[in-house]
């Protein structure tokens, strides 16, 4: 397995990205409605399903898109229309071209020389070996995988060395290897001291690279902190299964009697069981099945979906 300790040179200052009150507005299309975060060193993850908001918020941090109300500060200066906060602070957006006539030095390079540094030559090849891709850096972009063009981006957000960085939805389209290459990279920034935020809409993504979560639906910011706290929030609430059997009348008939069952319906194809604990629920299916010597030959959780889960959230 590949390491990464070239990323792990500390970062000679740290930063804190502050937004307080931070809306955006599209015409009528309320994006990112009074979102109040405070983030500083290490990674955090921000999730939340398409649309939630989280490329405006991105933008909005990184000083591309002014906030219709509210503030964006990195260490209490506004990030909008202030060049010395770009110094400081790199994007790596969801789409976006690369040249793929460049190699990724020559790439990594002229961003290099956008940010007029001192010694771009070295600046590139620290940035590059950063995300390993010294292997493949004479070769077009053209010419590279998904994953290895998204780490060529990486390289060039990194370039200048920032404290902050932010991406948007960097794990799209990478396959497992990839995966943890970037999990790798951005752990060993974040343990550096950078401060780190990763957009994503998979809880999972999320759970493995981030002790840390901001969670957005509808623009609002839903829960925010611990992962586990979070998640257990999310499990916890009330579950909606769709459940078939050998015997749907006498499972019905003996899951009434279970604590952790709030409900059943009993219908043709058969049965909708409404538990309100989704941990005892699973535990006590099977014994209360095998007790009854009835087997069960189906159990979908029907509302298993990431939206059902955040539009919970921002109910509770
Ligand atoms: N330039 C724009 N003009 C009008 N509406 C926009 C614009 N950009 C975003 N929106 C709307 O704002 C809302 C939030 O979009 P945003 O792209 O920030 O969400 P997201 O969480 O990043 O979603 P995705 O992962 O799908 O990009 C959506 O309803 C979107 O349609």
């Amino acid at each position: 397995m590949t390491t990464t300790t070239s990323a792990a040179a500390p970062a000679t200052a740290t930063s804190t990205l502050d937004l307080a009150g931070v809306s955006r507005w599209y015409g009528n299309v309320v994006a990112v409605n009074d979102v109040s975060m405070s983030l500083g060193p290490g990674v955090t993850g921000l999730l939340g399903p398409n649309g939630a908001g989280k490329t405006t918020l991105l933008h909005m941090m990184a000083g591309f898109l002014a906030p219709s109300r509210g503030a964006v500060t990195l260490d209490g200066r506004p990030t909008w229309r202030n060049p010395a906060v770009y110094r400081r602070l790199g994007l790596v957006s969801e789409r976006e071209a690369v040249h793929s006539f460049l190699t990724a030095y020559e790439f990594v390079l002229a961003t290099a020389k956008l940010h007029k540094l001192p010694d771009p030559q070295a600046a590139a090849r620290r940035a590059v070996a950063m995300v390993e891709l010294e292997g493949a850096q004479d070769r077009r972009i053209g010419t590279y995988s998904k994953g290895m063009r998204q780490r060529a981006r990486v390289a060039a957000a990194l370039v200048h060395d920032p404290q902050v960085l932010l991406l948007d939805e960097p794990f799209n389209g990478m396959d497992p290897r990839q995966r943890l290459h970037m999990m790798e990279l951005l752990h060993s920034l974040g343990d550096a001291g950078r401060t780190i935020l990763f957009s994503s809409h998979i809880l999972e993504e999320v759970e493995q690279v981030s002790g840390t979560v901001q969670v957005m639906v509808a623009g609002r910011l839903a829960a925010s902190g611990d992962f586990r706290t979070i998640r257990r929030l999310m499990t916890n609430r009330p579950h909606v299964f769709a459940i078939r059997s050998t015997d749907d009348r006498a499972l019905a008939v003996a899951l009434m009697a279970e604590p952790s069952v709030s409900g059943v319906e009993l219908g043709r194809d058969g049965l909708t069981v409404r538990a309100g604990d989704y941990g005892a629920f699973t535990r006590v299916l099977p014994k209360v099945a095998l007790a009854r010597g009835v087997r069960v030959r189906q159990l979908i959780p029907e509302d298993e979906s990431l939206e059902s889960v955040f539009s919970y959230l921002v109910e509770a």
